[in-house]
Order: structure tokens, then sequence, then C-alpha cells
């Protein structure tokens, strides 16, 4: 193996402990305790697991934690009415409604009943749209975290090419447009894109965002290119028993990193980025809804 393990894990870490600093000098300073809400719809294991760490994680800096555990077959007006009176809520400064919801419920109608503001998943149409035209927005966390670790890692960004594959609202568009802002050459590439593998050569920059297991193999990586993996796929292990799973990622991680110069891990690697970019992002709202400065180095 020749690539350097991105150790997303540890950075996260780190960024979490700079949120505490930055809550308990806001508590000091001006007496204000940011706030977040969850809402989680239905009992989705995986889900059930993120939103408990999220809770976790908002409580050990400091911050408020609210969640809203609502059962499977609640209405989308009920849901509805939950956003709207956290929106007029002065102490909770970030919402977020953990997805995927359950099909009765238009997602997109429920994240952009968001107040923008509080909008710390940075979904909202809004927020999507002063990304892409480069102004002051909410940033989606998982892109936002891969943003971190690349700067991190490689300094200045500008005029690297940069492929993302993947096409998605969530990771992959608002992944190009950070890129983009960061002045890299950016492709999006997806399931349909001719010659693929060669697309993904030319990168020196590689975020793989496509949901599928270890796709990504050593070929398709330039040398020395930096790979980060957004992928969280659960596969069977029968090595480690019967009924077995393993977490893997979109990249196959063992080829890979004989080719790349850097590489993301899976689980440890872009994961633990989300919720610390979640905790940055309520500090931010915070920060912009009671008009102080923000942090530095905390977004993008
Ligand atoms: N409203 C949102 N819903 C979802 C988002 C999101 O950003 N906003 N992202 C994902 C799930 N997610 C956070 O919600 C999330 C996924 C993975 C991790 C993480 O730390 N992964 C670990 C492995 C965890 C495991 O063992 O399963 C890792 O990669 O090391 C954190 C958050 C979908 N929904």
């Amino acid at each position: 193996m020749s690539a350097e393990i991105i150790d997303g894990k540890a950075f996260a870490a780190e960024m979490r402990a700079r949120v505490a600093q930055e809550v308990a000098r806001l508590r000091d300073d001006h007496g204000l305790r940011p706030g977040l809400a969850v809402v989680l719809v239905g009992e989705d294991p995986a889900s059930e697991v993120y939103v408990r760490n999220k809770g976790r994680q908002t409580l050990e800096a400091g911050m408020k934690s609210v969640e809203h555990k609502l059962d499977a077959a609640t209405s989308q007006d009920d849901l509805l009415a939950l956003i709207a009176q956290l929106n007029a809520d002065a102490s909770i400064h970030g919402i977020l409604v953990q997805l995927p919801l359950p099909d009765h419920i238009d997602s997109d109608l429920v994240i952009n009943a968001i107040a923008p503001e509080k909008d710390v998943d940075g979904f909202h149409i809004l927020n999507v749209g002063l990304l892409g035209t480069g102004q002051k927005a909410m940033v989606p966390c998982t892109p936002l975290g891969c943003l971190m670790l690349l700067r991190a890692r490689l300094g200045d960004l500008s005029g690297r090419n940069a492929v993302v594959l993947g096409r998605s609202n969530i990771v992959g568009k608002p992944m190009a447009n950070l890129l983009l802002r960061d002045s890299c050459t950016v492709t999006v590439a997806h399931s349909r894109t001719r010659d693929l593998q060669e697309v993904c050569r030319r990168a020196d920059i590689l975020v793989a965002a496509v949901g599928r297991p270890q796709m990504v193999t050593g070929e398709w990586i330039r040398p020395g290119a930096t790979v980060i993996d957004v992928g969280i796929n659960r596969i069977p292990a029968p090595e480690r028993g019967a009924g077995k799973h393993r977490l893997v990622g979109d990249v196959d991680f063992d080829s890979a990193a004989q080719v790349a110069g850097a590489i993301t891990p899976v689980p440890g690697g872009v994961g633990p980025m989300t919720i610390a970019c979640l905790l940055a992002n309520t500090l931010t709202a915070c920060c912009r809804i009671h008009g102080l400065p923000e942090p530095e180095g905390l977004t993008a």
C-alpha cells in the first residue's frame, strides 16, 4: 500500500473540539447556546443510529439538543406543523429532518418548509441556489466534510482536475459546486457517463458518491490522486461468521490504496465528518441569526 490514509475520524474529533470551544465562547461572551432539533420519522435502524449520534455529539459540544421521533405513519401535515413550531422556536438555531423519509411524505416539500437560516443540512432550495451562485449559504454536511479533508491535505485546490462520481442532490451536486468555488476543473460523472473509468483516471481529486459497493478499483485511479470515498455500503461478511456484515465504500480500498496518493477509509473517513460539519453548521447558523461574526475555518 502506498497511499496516505486520511483519518476523517481524527479530523472530525478536532473539529468537534473547536466547535465546543466556540460554543463556550458564545455562552461566556453573549449568553447564547446554539440549539439543534433533529426530526426522525419511522424506525429505520441506520437512521436511528445516526440520529442518536447526532444528539450525543451535539450535547458533548455544549449545545442544546432536541430529538423528535415520530411514528412511521405520521402525516405530512403533522410533520409540517412540527417544522413550523421549530421555525418559531428562538432556542433552536438548526433543524434537520433525517432522510430518507417514508414514501407518503414529499421530502422536498418538508425540507423547503424549514426556515432557510435554520437549514443546517443546506438542502433548502434557497441554500442550494446560494451555493450554486457562489453566495453565502448553509452548506450540506457531507460535501463540506469532504472539502475540509481535501483542503487540509492539498491546501489550495485551484486548477486541479476534480471528478465527482455521482449526481445526488445531497452529495454529488453540492460537492461539484464547492469544488468549482475553489477553482477546480470539475467533471460530474455518473452511470450514463461514457468511458467512466477513463474519466475518473484523469482526476487529481476523485470523490466517489455513487452508492455502489467497491465499484472504483485501482485501475480507475490516476497515480498519486486524492480519493475521497463517500459510500457507506453494508455487505455480507461470512468470514466474520454466519449472517455478519461489514461496511465498505464505493471504492475498492485495497486496490485503490496501491495507486492513490491519499485515500479516505470506510468506516472512519467521510462519515464522521458529516456529524462534525452538522455541529459546525449549527454554530454558524446561531452566529448568523444573532448577527455575530462566524468562527473561521468551520464553513466553506
Ligand atoms: N438529513 C440528512 N439525512 C441524511 C444525511 C444527512 O447529511 N442529512 N446523511 C446520511 C446519513 N448520515 C447522517 O445523517 C451519516 C452517515 C454516516 C455517518 C458515519 O459516521 N458513518 C461511519 C460508519 C457508521 C456505521 O457503522 O454505520 C463511518 O463512515 O465511519 C454519519 C452520518 C443519510 N441521511
